[in-house]
């Protein structure tokens, strides 16, 4: 059996054009979206998503507001940027990229974010209303992961989903959207007893861990969707000293063998984060003015 490829750099490309139309449609009401972006210091794993952030912003004709701050900014003058991004009207959404360096506290840094300007939907309010079911912003990369899901498969219903690892950032936001969808859902991780057979379980299988081709394609279901969330630069050996390729966290040949569906490193989430962080703005940007969000995600598969 040979897996569909989920093409997430195709269906990001899709979203942007659509985000782009309503961005136009609201210029023409004399509203432009912005989207700030604060970066701290020199991470090299950050550094490809803030690049392709900033000119994807742009290209759907929103605002971009760049900050940089040297590795040395202390919490106090990253949380008074943050405040005046708070009350900066030209500005829609607010992302603090992370990690952040040591002598800053990610998780106050979070909770000082306008939770109506959090378009990474990682303040605690925003956190509390996917877990109860309101309305708010999800979290960019599970909600682009479920996107690709149901590209593929529109009712996901009573399926056993397992999801590797826990993070607020990606694992437990991405088990809440699968309850959402009434999957029966397992959240494994490095405590986990035997995680190739939890994870042949699984017909939904997400795996966000951080370990290069960690998931072997015999912990692979026959038939299951597979979403491989994972970033990992390694070695490329092929390409002389020095040089490096991305995987995910998922063996992809092997796993492709006995997926029915399976997204690519690179190609599959990375591209849908970026996508579903402008959506997060354009939906920022609506409520903020008190306009209806417009309908830019695609119908799920049949
Ligand atoms: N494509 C995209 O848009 C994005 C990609 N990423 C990538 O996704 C991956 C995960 O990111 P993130 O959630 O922030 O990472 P974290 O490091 O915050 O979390 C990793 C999780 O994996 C678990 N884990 C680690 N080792 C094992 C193991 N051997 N077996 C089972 N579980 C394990 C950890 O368990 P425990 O909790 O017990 O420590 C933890 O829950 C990374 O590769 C990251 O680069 C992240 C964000 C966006
Ligand atoms: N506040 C905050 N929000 C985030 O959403 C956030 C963050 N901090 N810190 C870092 C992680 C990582 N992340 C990625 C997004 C897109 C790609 C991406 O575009 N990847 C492409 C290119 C990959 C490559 O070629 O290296 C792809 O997978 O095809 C990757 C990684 C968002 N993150
Ligand atoms: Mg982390």
């Amino acid at each position: 059996m040979s897996a569909t490829i989920i093409d997430g750099k195709a269906y990001a490309a899709g979203l942007r054009t659509r985000i782009a139309e309503a961005v136009a449609d609201m210029a023409r009401q004399g509203a432009t979206p912005g989207l700030a972006v604060v970066i701290v210091g020199e991470d090299p794993a950050s550094q490809i998503y803030v690049k392709n952030k900033a000119r994807q912003t742009v290209e759907v004709g929103m605002r971009s507001f760049e900050h940089v701050l040297p590795a040395s900014t202390s919490e106090a003058e990253l949380l008074g940027l943050v405040a005046q991004l708070n009350a900066d009207p030209a500005v829609d959404g607010i992302l603090v990229q992370l990690p952040l360096p040591k002598q800053i506290d990610a998780q106050k840094v979070i909770e000082a974010i306008d939770p109506a300007k959090d378009v990474d939907g990682f303040h605690p309010v925003n956190a509390g209303k996917l877990m109860t079911g309101v309305p708010g912003f999800v979290s960019c990369t599970p909600l682009g992961c479920l996107l690709l899901i149901q590209s593929v498969r529109k009712d996901i219903a009573g399926l056993d989903a397992v999801v590797i690892g826990r993070s607020n950032i990606v694992g437990k936001p991405m088990a809440q959207l699968l309850i959402g969808q009434s999957c029966t859902v397992t959240v494994a991780h490095s405590k986990t007893r035997d995680l190739p057979e939890v994870c042949r379980r699984a017909d939904i299988l997400v795996a966000a861990v951080g370990r290069p081709e960690m998931v072997r394609g015999d912990w692979v279901k026959p038939g299951a969707i597979v979403i491989d969330v994972g970033i990992n630069r390694v070695p490329n050996l092929a390409a002389g000293e020095g040089k490096t390729r991305v995987v995910g966290d998922v063996a992809y040949a092997e796993a492709a063998e006995r997926a029915s569906a399976i997204t690519p490193v690179p190609g599959g989430v990375g591209p849908m984060t970026i996508a579903c962080l402008l959506r997060n703005t354009l939906q920022a940007a609506c409520i903020r003015r008190g306009l209806p969000m417009p309908a830019v995600d695609f119908a799920p598969a049949a």
